[in-house]
C-alpha cells in the first residue's frame, strides 16, 4: 500500500465527502422541519439560534463540527488500512515494512488525539453556547408578561416547569448535538466500510447459490434481522424511561414541599403522613427502577450475543479464502474489522433506538412548555392605561374563570392623598380587583386608568427573596443585583482553588466560604436610609444584620415581614400603593402606627387597602364595599 498517495486520497477524500455531506446535512434539516413533527418541534424551539441574521457563529460550529466528524472517520479508515500494512508485514516476515508501520502508527495515533481533543472542545463550546441562548429564550419568555404567573388560568397548567427550563433544555442541547453527529458518522462510515468490505470480500456460497461479494449482503441483513429483534425488545424501555423522570420529580417535588411546608407540617406533626407520601413516591421510582433493569438484562442480553456473534462471523467466512493463500492475514484482520465497523455502524439506529425516544420526550416536554407560554401570553389582559398619575376604573366588571360575576361596572377614582379601603366578605373579589389592577387577572372588561410606573402591590404574606435582608428590603430594586449578575470571580476562584486542592473533603464548607465571599463589604451596612427605614418600622433591631444573607422568610415573623414590606414601601415611595390586608399580622396599634407613618412620609401618594377591621376606617376616607355572592354588587361610601 502507497501510504503516501493514501494521505493525498485521505485530504481528497475528506473535501469531497465534507462537501457532499454538508449539502445533504443541510437539506435533510430542512426537510425533517418541515415534514416531521418532532422537526417542526425543533425548529420552533431553537430555529431562533440558528438564524444567520442573529449570528453566523452556530452554523459555523455546525460546520466546524461536521467536518471534524468526517475526519473522525477517514482516520478509522486509516487505521484499518495500517493494520491491514502491520499484519501483512508479520505475515511476510517483512522488517523494514513493520518498523515503517509503527512510525506510521505514531503519526496517525497523534493527529487522532489532536482531533479528538479539538472536536471534544468544540462540541462541548457549541453545547454551551446553545444552552446559554435556550435557557435565556425560554427564561425571558417564562418571564415576560407574567407568563410564569398567568399558566394557571390555563386549562391544562404545566408541570414541573423549573425541570423543563433546567434539566431538559440542558438534554435537549447534548442529544441533539450527539444524535445528528452520531447518525452522520454512522452513515459515513457505513459507506467507507462497504467500500473496505465490497474490496476484499469474495463470493459466498449459501444453499448452493454462489452469491458475489456475499460478506457485504450478509453483514447487512444480520443487521436488518438484529435490529428488527432488538427494537421489539427494547421498545418498553421507551414507555419505562419516561416514567422513571416522572417518578422521580413526583417524588423530588414531595421533598421540596416537605422543606417549602415544614413548618406548618411539624406543627401538625404530620411527619407520619409525610413519610408514608414520600415512601410511596420513591417505591414507585424503585418499582419502575426495577423494571428497567429487567427489560435492560434482555435488550443488553440481545446485542451482546449480536455483538459477539459478529465477532467471530467473518472469520468464518474468510478462513476458506486465507488457508487457499488468495487473502492475507492482513487482508483477514482487515476483513473482520470493517465486518464489526459496519456491523457497528448500521446498529447505531439500534443502540440509539431509546436514545431516541427519550429526545423526543425531552422534545416534546419543552414544546409543551414553550406552546404552553404562548397560550398564556395570548390571555386576554385587562385594558390598563396610563394618563398622568391618575388612578380610576371605568365601567370595570370582573368574573371567576368559571363566569360568575364577581364586580359587575364599577367606576371609581382614586385621589391623591384620600386613600380608599376595599371592604366585603371573603370571595367577594377584593383580591381579585387589586389583581386585576396589575394586570393579572385575565377576566375583566371595561378599563383601568393607572400610573404606567411607581406602583407598588404588597400582599398579605409578602414575598421575601433570596439574599440578604438589604435585598429584601429594596426587593424588587436590588442593591445587591450586581453581586448577582457578577458573582465575585474572585470569590469563585478561591474556592474553586481550595476545592482543588482539599481533594473535595467538604464540598458544603467550601460553597459556604464562597458564599460568604461574594457577600457585599460590610462598610455598606451604614447605609442610613435603609437603616432609617428599618427604625420607622420598628425593626431598628436588624439594622446590624442588613448585609447578613439568611432565610429571612422563616426567620422573620409574619407580623415582622409585613412591616418589612412597610419599609419597602417607605424606601420605593410609588405613586400608588396596593394594600392587601398588608396588616392582618399585627396588633391594632402597630397597623396603626405603620398607617400613619405612611401618610406623614407619603401624604401625596395614592393608598388603595384591602382589609376587614374597623381599625383601618379611620385612615381610609373612601370605602368601597363588594356584596359578593355572585350579585357583582358593590357600593361606595365617601
Ligand atoms: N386562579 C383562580 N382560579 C379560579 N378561581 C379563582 C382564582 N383566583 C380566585 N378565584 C375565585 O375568585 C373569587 C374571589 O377571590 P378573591 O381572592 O378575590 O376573594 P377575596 O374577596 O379577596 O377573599 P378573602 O377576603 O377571603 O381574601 C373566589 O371565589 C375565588 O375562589
Amino acid at each position: 500500500m502507497d501510504w503516501n498517495a493514501e494521505l493525498v486520497n485521505s485530504a481528497w477524500w475528506l473535501l469531497k465527502a465534507y462537501l457532499v455531506t454538508l449539502v445533504i446535512f443541510f437539506i435533510s434539516l430542512f426537510l425533517l422541519a418541515r415534514s416531521t413533527v418532532w422537526g417542526r418541534q425543533f425548529w420552533a424551539l431553537t430555529g431562533g439560534y440558528f438564524s444567520p441574521k442573529r449570528s453566523w457563529k452556530p452554523i459555523l460550529g455546525l460546520c466546524v463540527i461536521l467536518l471534524l466528524t468526517l475526519f473522525a472517520v477517514r482516520m478509522d479508515v486509516l487505521f484499518s488500512m495500517w493494520y491491514n500494512t502491520m499484519y501483512t508485514s508479520l505475515q511476510n516476515l517483512d522488517e523494514a515494512t513493520f518498523w515503517f508501520a509503527m512510525w506510521l502508527f505514531a503519526i496517525l495515533a497523534s493527529i487522532h488525539v489532536i482531533r479528538a481533543l479539538i472536536d471534544f472542545y468544540i462540541q462541548q463550546s457549541f453545547i454551551i453556547h446553545w444552552r446559554k441562548w435556550l435557557n435565556e429564550h425560554l427564561l425571558s419568555r417564562w418571564l415576560d408578561n407574567q407568563a410564569y404567573f398567568r399558566t394557571q388560568y390555563l386549562e391544562k397548567g404545566i408541570d414541573n416547569p423549573d425541570q423543563r427550563i433546567q434539566q431538559d433544555v440542558t438534554l435537549f442541547a447534548e442529544s441533539s448535538l450527539s444524535l445528528s453527529m452520531g447518525v452522520i458518522n454512522a452513515i459515513v462510515s457505513t459507506i467507507a466500510y462497504t467500500l473496505i468490505l465490497w474490496g476484499l470480500s469474495g463470493p459466498l456460497a449459501l444453499l448452493g447459490i454462489e452469491i458475489p461479494r456475499g460478506m457485504v449482503f450478509m453483514v447487512f441483513a444480520y443487521v436488518l434481522i438484529a435490529t428488527v429483534f432488538a427494537i421489539r425488545i427494547g421498545r418498553p424501555l421507551i414507555l419505562l424511561n419516561f416514567l422513571n423522570e416522572r417518578f422521580n420529580a413526583d417524588y423530588r417535588y414531595a421533598l421540596v414541599r416537605l422543606r417549602e411546608y415544614a413548618e406548618s407540617i411539624a406543627f401538625y406533626a404530620g411527619e407520619k403522613v409525610e413519610g408514608a407520601l414520600l415512601r410511596s413516591r420513591f417505591a414507585q421510582v424503585i418499582g419502575n427502577a426495577w423494571a428497567i433493569v429487567r427489560r435492560s438484562l434482555q435488550f443488553l442480553g440481545f446485542n451482546f450475543v449480536v455483538s459477539q456473534t459478529a465477532a467471530v462471523f467473518p472469520f468464518i467466512i474468510q478462513a476458506q479464502r486465507f488457508f487457499s493463500k488468495q487473502i492475507s492475514l492482513g487482508d483477514l484482520v482487515q476483513t473482520s474489522q470493517a465486518f464489526g465497523r459496519l456491523q457497528e455502524n448500521l446498529s447505531f439506529f439500534r443502540t440509539a433506538y431509546d436514545q431516541f425516544a427519550s429526545y423526543r420526550a425531552t422534545l416534546d416536554r419543552l414544546s409543551g412548555f414553550t406552546s404552553a407560554i404562548e397560550q398564556a401570553h395570548r390571555l386576554p389582559a385587562p385594558a390598563i392605561r396610563a394618563d398622568g398619575t391618575r388612578l380610576a376604573l371605568e365601567n370595570l366588571s370582573l368574573s371567576t374563570p368559571a363566569g360568575q360575576v364577581l364586580l359587575r361596572d364599577l367606576s371609581l377614582e382614586v385621589a391623591p392623598g384620600k386613600p380608599l379601603l376595599i371592604r366585603g366578605p371573603s370571595g367577594s373579589g377584593k383580591t381579585t380587583l387589586l389583581r386585576a389592577i396589575a394586570g393579572l387577572w385575565p377576566y375583566s372588561e371595561g378599563a383601568i386608568v393607572r400610573p404606567a410606573h411607581g406602583t407598588l402591590f404588597l400582599s398579605q404574606k409578602p414575598y421575601i427573596p433570596l439574599g440578604t435582608l438589604r435585598d429584601a428590603l429594596y426587593y424588587p430594586d436590588s442593591p445587591g443585583r450586581e453581586a448577582i449578575d457578577n458573582p465575585d470571580p474572585k470569590g469563585y476562584r478561591q474556592s474553586r482553588a481550595a476545592s482543588d486542592s482539599s481533594a473535595l473533603k467538604n464540598l458544603d464548607g467550601l460553597l459556604s466560604a464562597a458564599h460568604a465571599l461574594n457577600a457585599p463589604p460590610a462598610s455598606s451596612a451604614t447605609d442610613e436610609t435603609a437603616v432609617k427605614a428599618l427604625q420607622d418600622v420598628q425593626l431598628g433591631h436588624l439594622a446590624s444584620r442588613l448585609d447578613e444573607t439568611a432565610d429571612w422568610g422563616r426567620i422573620l415573623s409574619l407580623g415582622e415581614q409585613q412591616r418589612l414590606a412597610f419599609g419597602r414601601l417607605l424606601l420605593a415611595k410609588p405613586v400608588a400603593a396596593f394594600l392587601d390586608e398588608a396588616t392582618s399580622a399585627m396588633d391594632e396599634g402597630l397597623e396603626d402606627a405603620m398607617y400613619r407613618l405612611v401618610r406623614q412620609q407619603l401624604p401625596e401618594m395614592m393608598l388603595v387597602s384591602v382589609g376587614h377591621r374597623n381599625t383601618l376606617f379611620a385612615h381610609h376616607p373612601a370605602h368601597l364595599v363588594l356584596a359578593g355572592k355572585g350579585s357583582g354588587k358593590w357600593e361606595i361610601h365617601d
